[in-house]
């Protein structure tokens, strides 16, 4: 679906497509445990966020040069675009990277070649977002934090994701002030698996600004509540819930209840290469699983621009919400 949207919650090495993981190993010698893209395919199957992370982090192997990285983002711009997106906020583990010997300069070097020309190439802004894994320690993000000043040019926030369960946010107020001081926007991860609690803890604690997932948040009325009263964006991600088995099935999504209940959501992909589907179709599939009307879609476009990180430029955010109001669907 191509109404013009912002994705917000996107993990670009989560956007590794099984025919370009091959083509990466190819280039750069390395051996994948699968014979083919069609063997890999076939390990898309997960039991919830763990097993899908073990296959995550394993693929990664095969993005070694900036070169790597300038594909990957290439390639995820090329098909964002081509789905309606016109802005989006990139988020990447450095220490996924950084723990195979690949330095951080060459992720942010290599992604920040593609950003560099991709409004002129692909007609879309971007942004990037460092995550920290919250299953590595609270030490691990700090030091992250250091080897990411060099680059903080092209960085404009922090995140917090992978392993949710037993990682609770409050783990990284440490790193999160010591963001904040280099004047940094925060995102977190939370109540993807996590309980709402982690919710809470990680607009209070950490002082997140959007929350990415929330999906939780619907077990706890007076979360939700304040959540709707101080307008803080969710970044959901419904076919990503599906695939690893928060919800059973898109039908039974909370997405309209949530809107319904006035919280300020959004959709995404997360991972789109794994769950089968980038933001377009993501907004197709709740459209037809769901029921949202067209109504209920603009909605979700102006969401997305109102809760990205454009304060700098609201000359650009208003023509990109003008965009949406002129939006003719088909
Ligand atoms: N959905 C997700 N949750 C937590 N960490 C992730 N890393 C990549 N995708 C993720
Ligand atoms: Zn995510």
């Amino acid at each position: 679906m191509h109404i013009p949207k912002a994705e917000l919650h996107l993990h670009i090495e989560g956007t590794l497509e099984p025919e370009l993981a091959f083509a990466l190993a190819g280039r750069n010698g390395v051996t994948l445990p699968f014979a083919d893209t069609e063997e890999l395919r076939t390990a898309y199957l997960f039991d919830d966020l763990q097993t899908f992370l073990d296959l995550y982090y394993a693929l990664m192997a095969v993005l070694r040069t900036e070169e790597d990285f300038e594909d990957l983002a290439n390639a995820y711009l090329t098909r964002a675009a081509a789905q309606g997106v016109r802005h989006a906020e990139i988020f990447f583990d450095p220490q996924a990277h950084t723990a195979r010997g690949i330095p951080i300069g060459t992720v942010v070097e290599g992604l920040g070649r593609a950003l560099d020309r991709s409004e002129e190439t692909h007609g879309v802004s971007t942004q990037l977002i460092m995550c920290f894994l919250r299953d590595l320690s609270a030490e691990s993000a700090l030091e992250t934090l250091e080897a990411a000043k060099p680059y903080l040019h092209r960085i404009s926030g922090v995140g917090l994701d992978s392993a949710e369960l037993g990682h609770p946010p409050a783990k990284f107020r440490e790193a999160y002030e010591a963001a904040g001081a280099l004047g940094l926007r925060k995102v977190a991860h939370a109540g993807e698996e996590g309980p709402p609690a982690y919710i809470t803890e990680a607009l209070d604690v950490l002082g997140a600004e959007r929350i990415d997932h929330g999906l939780r948040c619907m077990e706890d009325p007076e979360l939700v509540k304040r959540l709707a009263a101080d307008r803080v964006p969710l970044t959901l991600c419904p076919l990503s819930n599906v695939r690893l088995r928060a919800i059973d099935i898109l039908e039974e999504h909370p997405l309209r209840a949530m809107m319904d209940a006035g919280l300020l959501c959004t959709v995404n992909s997360d991972d789109p290469a794994y769950f089968g589907g980038y933001v377009g179709d993501t907004f197709h599939a709740v459209h037809e699983a769901l029921g949202l009307d067209h109504e209920h879609l603009r909605t979700l476009a102006r969401n997305s621009f109102d809760a990205a990180f454009l304060d700098h430029d609201e000359e650009r955010r208003e023509r990109y919400l003008s965009e949406v109001e002129a939006y003719v669907f088909d």
